[in-house]
């Protein structure tokens, strides 16, 4: 095919608006090759077949942080506890290594995971690993390699075994020069941490896979994650978790944000369901790759004057982290999800009254009294 032909096809690849997510790559497969890793085109990677796509076979990565553990859970409701293997470089709890398939990955090791892939027959892969903001300020080489080369690892993984794969991104996404009340999908984008800096990365390699090599990527950014029942892995949003720990165990919180600072929050099963939601949304219904999804949105002082409604003895100070406020105060402060809430039906379940009972219901005033005891 003369040169001539051959660039105005990849210019007009390039030229497809960003909301035409569900067109499938335009440039035929002989000039893309199927694999950024240079695997022969005749090599047959698609080899699941539709009877065999109705029972995915999953795997998370990271899987042993705040969410990874849960999302496992709700997985295994859908496709069987034996379909999802959850994964990390930590050694699991035994109540996590006896509740399902358990399996050591790293991200940094490709062999490794394309391993895992082949020999469990994956299908749908969902990447947690990774190091979240506060974290990553504190150890910024390790962020990178975990958030960046890690998601190389996984996305080429994906490309070349025809998965499905599904990448969180978050509020972190954002910076200072962004709309922040509220943030819509398409806007600025300048963070200015490492974590945020790499799920901008995340966000546009996995929508560049999409449209290059016909990639299954589908991303959420996700507020911050409210959980009962596992810590969060240190970031910015982690005070509206560890205020219900701390309310039940001593009756004390000593919060690390200004009492004004809002950001947008989820409950971990709103999140959860989100995510599988996404996951299962048939292609043509999606008109972008990354979605913004939300549900409320707090100032510490307001999480802790919904508390106080049921823990009235609860004393709250504040002794602000001047790198986690910084960071705070460059994030949205109200999240627009009206492109989720239009293309695939999200809905949230929880604000901020049902959460704080369901975080104290799970604890239990009772736990407060068995700790002094
Ligand atoms: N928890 C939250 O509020 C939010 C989370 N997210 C995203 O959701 C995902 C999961 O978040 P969390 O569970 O909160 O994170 P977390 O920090 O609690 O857990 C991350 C896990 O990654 C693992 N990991 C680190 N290096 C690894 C490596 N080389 N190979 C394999 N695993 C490795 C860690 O051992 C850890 O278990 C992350 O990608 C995060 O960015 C996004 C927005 C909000
Ligand atoms: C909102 C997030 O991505 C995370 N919880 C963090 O605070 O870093």
């Amino acid at each position: 095919m003369p040169v001539v032909r051959v660039l105005r096809r990849v210019a007009c690849w390039m030229l497809q608006s960003p909301a035409c997510g569900c067109r499938a790559p335009v440039l035929p497969s002989r000039f893309l090759g199927t694999s950024p890793r240079q695997i022969p085109t005749d090599a047959n990677f698609h080899s699941t077949s539709f009877s065999e796509a109705d029972q995915q076979r999953v795997l998370i990565t990271g899987g042993l942080g705040q969410l990874g553990v849960g999302l496992a859970s709700f997985l295994r409701k859908r496709f069987g506890k034996d379909n999802v293997i959850l994964s990390d470089i930590r050694k699991p709890p035994e109540h996590v290594f006896l509740s399902g398939p358990f399996i050591y990955s790293d991200i940094l090791d490709y062999k490794n995971l394309r391993e895992i892939v082949v020999n469990n027959r994956i299908t749908w892969l969902f990447h947690y690993s990774a190091l979240l903001s506060a974290v990553g300020e504190a150890n910024v080489s390790l962020a990178r390699a975990v958030n960046i080369t890690g998601l190389h690892n996984v996305l080429d993984v994906a490309a070349e075994h025809g998965l499905r794969l599904f990448v969180p991104s978050t509020i972190g996404a954002f910076g200072p020069t962004s709309p922040r009340n509220p943030t819509p999908d398409l806007c600025i984008q300048r963070p200015r941490t490492i974590y945020g800096v790499s799920k901008v990365h995340a966000e546009l390699m996995g929508e560049y896979y999409y449209y290059r090599y016909g990639l299954d990527f589908r991303c959420l950014r996700y507020p911050g994650i409210i959980s009962a029942d596992s810590q969060p892995g240190g970031g910015t949003t982690d005070y509206a978790v560890q205020i219900f720990h701390e309310a039940v165990k001593n009756g004390r919180f000593e919060c690390n944000l200004k009492p004004d600072t809002r950001l947008p929050m989820m409950y971990i099963d709103d999140c959860l369901r989100a995510t599988l939601e996404v996951m299962e949304a048939p292609a043509e219904s999606l008109s972008m790759r990354t979605y913004n999804i939300s549900a409320m949105s707090f100032t510490p002082e307001e999480l802790a004057q919904e508390v106080l409604k049921h823990v009235p003895e609860l004393q709250v100070t504040y002794s602000v982290d001047p790198v986690r406020q910084a960071i705070a105060d460059s994030w949205p402060m109200n999240f627009d999800d009206s492109n989720a809430r239009k293309d695939w039906g999200w809905r949230h379940n929880f604000d901020l009254p049902e959460l704080v009972t369901t975080m104290l219901n799970f604890h239990g005033p009772e736990s407060r009294v068995a700790q002094a005891n």
